[in-house]
């Protein structure tokens, strides 16, 4: 793990983007290269990655990208009209979400795991907006492998954006109004990219609780 905690833990190391109508804040160095590539090539090895399938326009297809939800016994999830009950927790992946919440001083339940495995995976665009997650979900990604670019887009102001090139090793922090008013995506690739390992961490609203 990254030894420089104390580092990780100054807010000053927080990139701010001051982008409207949102809170987005990138962490470039919250693993160490070393630590981001050895814990890239566990989760490689470990996660059990499925080929999930997504709905569009009607007709359910095979998403560009592998996948695992991961979670507590009770955080279920819909995703693209699509329930997943989550798998429990690898111990790597309950370090790594006890350390991101101590950084983004928030708590996360589950996380959503994507392996992209080449250029041509990728992720469309879309909002993480589900009701589960409330009206205002705290998203924190981390990314582990290739470099890829990550596009933020305005929903109704075509001239609002922010594109980012994610680091290994960074951690992106969605929050606030950013699902609300913003679709993200991560378009594919001509390049010859490494393959990418991003997680989001998140926290569903389970039934019965009061926020
Ligand atoms: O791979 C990424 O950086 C984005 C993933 C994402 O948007 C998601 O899991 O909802
Ligand atoms: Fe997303």
């Amino acid at each position: 793990m990254n030894d420089g905690a104390d580092n990780v833990n100054d807010p000053n190391n927080w990139q701010i983007f001051s982008l409207p109508d949102a809170d987005v804040q990138l962490l470039p160095n919250f693993l160490d290269v070393a630590t981001a590539a050895k814990t890239f090539a566990d989760l490689h090895a470990q996660i059990c990655w499925e080929q999930h399938r997504v709905r569009l326009f009607g007709r359910e297809l095979d998403s560009p990208r592998l996948s695992c939800w991961i979670g507590d016994d009770d955080a279920y999830y819909t995703y693209s009209r699509m329930q997943f009950e989550p798998r429990p927790w690898l111990p790597e992946l309950a370090n790594l979400r006890d350390r991101i919440a101590l950084v983004c001083a928030s708590k996360f339940n589950s996380v959503l795991c994507n392996l992209y495995r080449n250029g041509r995976d990728s992720m469309g665009l879309h909002s993480d907006d589900e009701p589960e997650l409330g009206p205002a979900p705290v998203i924190a990604s981390l990314s582990l492998g290739g470099v890829r670019r990550f596009r933020l887009r305005h929903k109704h102001d075509k001239s609002l954006g922010l594109t980012l090139d994610l680091p290994l090793g960074s951690l992106l922090l969605m929050r606030g109004a950013t699902q609300k008013n913003y679709r993200h995506d991560l378009p594919k690739t001509a390049r010859e990219v490494a393959a990418r390992i991003n997680l989001t961490f998140r926290r569903i609203i389970v039934a019965g609780e009061t926020r």
